[in-house]
């Protein structure tokens, strides 16, 4: 359970949120859009706890964000833009290191599990540097869900994929759903967001203009919706 009550994030005087309300159950997963600009990938700094808030308060799994930053470290898994990889280390190497940050059990296997899961099993062993834009995001999907977390906040995490890894990432966010986890997800691929999403908020401004839900994967909804708020046609 996610909780935000009028979040405002200012820097360098610019205000980058103005009064988020937003109440996310277990096991949602979201979509989260709006154009360049808008406050969507600071609004999942927030969440990751890498950036405060300016005001405003944020409760996860009943946990205060401003005290408890460990304890909900713990809960979250966080693809950021960059990869967060080391770029001398295997994906082996790479994924048993953050493992181990989180005190995975059985770590090297959980981390050879998820390599074979992103399809990278041949490279194993190869040093992250050698990869394409796409294998390191694949390995960066992995990274991001080692710890088994309770929360997803993913940024344009299809970004750079194929469409095998893109099938790959849509069967990885679903089967973490399946076991309850909760997925924020910032996207401009309106066709994955209407594919794996059952909620979508959209960003102006600084601010949640829109907040529905997604039935049978309605693209043609999510579509009309944005172009109504957001570009001001039909
Ligand atoms: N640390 C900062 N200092 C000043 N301005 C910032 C800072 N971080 C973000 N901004 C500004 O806040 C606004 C929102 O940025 P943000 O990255 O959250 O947008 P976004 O909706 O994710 O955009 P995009 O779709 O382009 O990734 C932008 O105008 C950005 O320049």
């Amino acid at each position: 359970m996610i909780e935000l009550k009028k979040l405002t994030k200012q820097a360098d005087n610019k205000l980058i949120l103005l009064g988020v309300d937003l109440s996310i159950k277990k096991g949602e997963t979201i979509a989260v859009l709006g154009p360049n600009g808008a406050g969507k990938s600071t609004l999942l700094k927030v969440l990751a706890t890498l950036i405060k808030p300016t005001s405003g308060h944020v409760l996860i799994n009943g946990l205060e964000l401003r005290k408890k930053q460990i304890e909900i470290k713990k809960l979250l898994g966080y693809l950021p833009h960059s990869s967060l990889l080391y770029d001398h280390y295997s994906p082996l190497e790479n994924l048993v290191f953050f493992g181990n940050i989180y005190g995975v059990q059985d770590v090297e296997q959980k981390a050879r599990k998820l390599v074979k899961d992103v399809g990278l099993s041949f490279f194993l062993n190869e040093p992250v540097k050698n990869f394409s834009r796409g294998m390191i995001q694949r390995i960066a999907i992995a990274r991001a869900i080692i710890h088994d977390p309770e929360i997803l906040l993913l940024d344009e995490p299809h970004t750079g994929l194929d469409q095998g890894a893109i099938s790959i990432l849509n069967n990885v966010i679903l089967s973490m759903k399946d076991k309850g986890t909760t997925t924020l997800m910032v996207t401009h691929d309106f066709k994955q967001a209407a594919e794996i999403c059952d909620r979508v908020i959209i960003v102006k401004n600084g601010k949640i203009v829109d907040d529905f839900r997604i039935q049978n994967h309605n693209l043609g909804f999510v579509t009309e919706k944005y172009e109504l708020l957001v570009e001001g046609v039909l």
